[in-house]
């Protein structure tokens, strides 16, 4: 016989903008962000006999977070997505889990002649700062808070060699190449007991955030990288290190690829080793490392 062993849904691609005007200065300040609400609970009836009484609609669920952004800061990201999360578990009694992802897109204020202008932004890059916010009835919120789709590069300063070697591999060592990924790191907090916990953290959340990001990429600049497994790992160590509040690090650093092309064929041109100046960056098959590290 069937049964529903997991069910969930909700309104994904929520995407919100709020301003805040500063009336003494007369500065603005925005944030955009979108959002996706996934609901579970006593829940399995819609799907098994149609009864669409237990359906709190995903149309709901947008109007609620436009409503809880209006009412509520949208900073950081961590407190609105506990905000909205708590609201759903506590507002509807057969509903006993939420998870609220939160993406937030970058508004970097403009310089105009030198000096930030008060209400003029451009987006300085596809990089995302995303957080996933779950409440669940009786056993309180927890958090992971990401750095999404920040694209790096460097052109020398990374090996790979002394790999695992066996009939399949073709791959030579190599002990100056370039590397490039696209960083995804999450950070999980200690579990919180509920929102007034969340708001007491408030302070920690866009500090967490710097440190990460400026671990990241200052290992990735600095260190000489024997393999992505290894830098990554060594991000991890520091971060956990900086940050007491979590329990654990995550990262998933896609490794892109940038082949030699050989140019001997084309009068004798040398173009590949310390020659190498003209590569062809991959767009697909590429390395995927993650890793998870906790105390
Ligand atoms: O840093 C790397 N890790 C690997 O596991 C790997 N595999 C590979 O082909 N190149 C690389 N580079």
């Amino acid at each position: 016989m069937a049964q529903v062993s997991a069910a969930r849904y909700g309104k994904d691609n929520i995407r919100v903008y709020k301003v805040h005007k500063d009336e003494q200065t007369g500065f603005q300040t925005v944030v955009e962000m979108t959002v996706c609400v996934l609901l579970k609970g006593d829940i399995e009836t819609s799907y098994t006999k149609a009864d669409n009484t237990v359906v709190v609609a995903t149309d709901t669920m947008k109007n609620t977070v436009y409503i809880m952004a209006k009412q509520n800061p949208v900073t950081p990201p961590e407190l609105f997505g506990a905000i909205v999360a708590t609201h759903f578990i506590d507002t509807y009694k057969h509903i006993h889990e939420a998870e609220v992802k939160v993406k937030v897109h970058r508004w970097t204020r403009l310089n105009v002649d030198g000096k930030p202008h008060p209400h003029s932004f451009y987006r300085d890059g596809s990089e995302t700062r995303n957080v996933e916010a779950t409440a669940i009835e009786g056993k309180g919120i927890s958090i992971r808070s990401a750095i999404a789709g920040l694209l790096v590069l460097k052109s020398t300063g990374s090996a790979f060699h002394t790999f695992y070697r066996d009939e399949y591999t073709t791959l030579p060592d190599v002990y100056d190449r370039i590397l490039s990924t696209e960083v995804d790191c999450g950070w999980t907090w200690n579990t919180f007991s509920g929102i007034g916990e969340v708001e007491s953290a408030v302070p920690k959340f866009d500090g967490a955030w710097e440190t990460a990001r400026k671990i990241t990429l200052d290992t990735f600049a600095t260190e000489v990288s024997p393999s992505v497994q290894n830098t990554l790992y060594k991000m991890c160590e520091q971060i956990m290190a900086a940050v007491p509040e979590i329990g654990s690090v995550d990262y998933s650093l896609p490794n892109k690829h940038y082949f030699e092309i050989d140019m001997s064929w084309h009068k004798g041109l040398k173009n590949t080793g310390k020659d190498a100046e003209v590569y062809a960056p991959q767009s697909d098959p590429n390395g995927l490392i993650q890793c998870t590290v906790t105390r």
